[in-house]
């Protein structure tokens, strides 16, 4: 990998698809001037709130002003943009997408969230993301001018088989535009985040939105980038705004032969396999 400036714009996401759209652009834009960001991350489902019936009115398809304005950006500012999450209408279903766009507008990958977020824990958060959603079914790992990105959504990140498959498949930078809420966010966030990249020895991003509590979901915020020794690079609080971090591949090396972890795994005894 490239020595990357990699930006996490956590933002606040109102009602207003318009009103989201413009502030995507202009944290981007930030990124960019202020940051020197060569990588650009929004949070899950950013251009609309986080919700089954706000999902349902946001739904557009590739190729719809969401993704055309990720595409344009990334041409014009020269950055490679994890274009967080939408819900993507398709086949007559609705995703929770993922679209990344390299430094010329082309979409060079795409994540469907493969893990639904259905939960119902006694005194805080309820939400049935499958009652909408469909899950995807592929292993994201995307190949960019500035190395492999990994990428998932959210509750995927709680699931260790897919990031150690991200990472057997070369990811060195694992990308998770995310909402976590204020039950399971102060319980799991943070701890979830350092540990998938201590297991992985990768760099971790987690992009969450800003806390709106008009909104009837409350995202956690605390939006972090990690290094592959769990030291946290860049941090913030539950509001909005930008966070930038330096991503050295060397660090990711040093890692990596001092403490060989990925080497030491025993796959005589057991292994991974991708069921098809
Ligand atoms: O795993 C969690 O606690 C939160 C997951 C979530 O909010 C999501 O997948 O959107």
């Amino acid at each position: 990998m490239k020595t990357v400036n990699l930006s996490v714009c956590q933002m606040m996401v109102v009602e207003n698809k318009e009103d989201n759209l413009k502030k995507a652009e202009s944290m981007i834009r930030r990124s960019v001037l202020e940051n020197k960001a060569n990588l650009v991350v929004l949070p899950e489902i950013f251009n609309g709130p986080y919700s089954i019936e706000a999902m349902q009115a946001t739904a557009e398809p590739e190729g719809g002003p969401t993704t055309q304005l990720l595409s344009r950006l990334a041409a014009e500012l020269n950055i490679v943009v994890v274009g967080g999450s939408i819900a993507e209408a398709a086949d007559d279903r609705i995703y929770n997408t993922a679209f990344i766009y390299n430094e010329v507008g082309e979409r060079v990958g795409r994540h469907r969230k493969m893990h639904l977020f259905d939960v119902n824990i006694v005194g805080g958060v309820s939400f049935q993301e499958s009652s909408i959603v469909a899950p995807g079914n592929d292993v994201t790992v995307v190949e960019t001018s500035l190395g492999k990105i990994g990428v998932a959504i959210c509750y995927d990140m709680r699931f260790p088989e897919l990031m150690r498959l991200m990472t057997l498949q070369g990811a060195e930078m694992i990308v998770v535009p995310a909402a976590f809420n204020t039950t399971t966010g102060p319980a799991h966030w943070k701890d979830t985040i350092k540990m998938r990249a201590v297991d992985n020895q990768v760099f971790f991003a987690a992009a969450s939105p800003a806390r709106n509590l008009a909104s009837d979901y409350h995202a956690y915020g605390f939006s972090q980038v990690v290094d592959p020794w769990g030291t946290v690079l860049a941090e913030t609080d539950e509001t909005e705004g930008i966070i930038t971090a330096t991503l050295n591949p060397q660090r990711l090396t040093a890692v990596r032969e001092q403490l060989p972890l990925l080497k030491h795994r025993r796959t005589d005894l057991y292994e991974l396999k991708e069921c098809q």
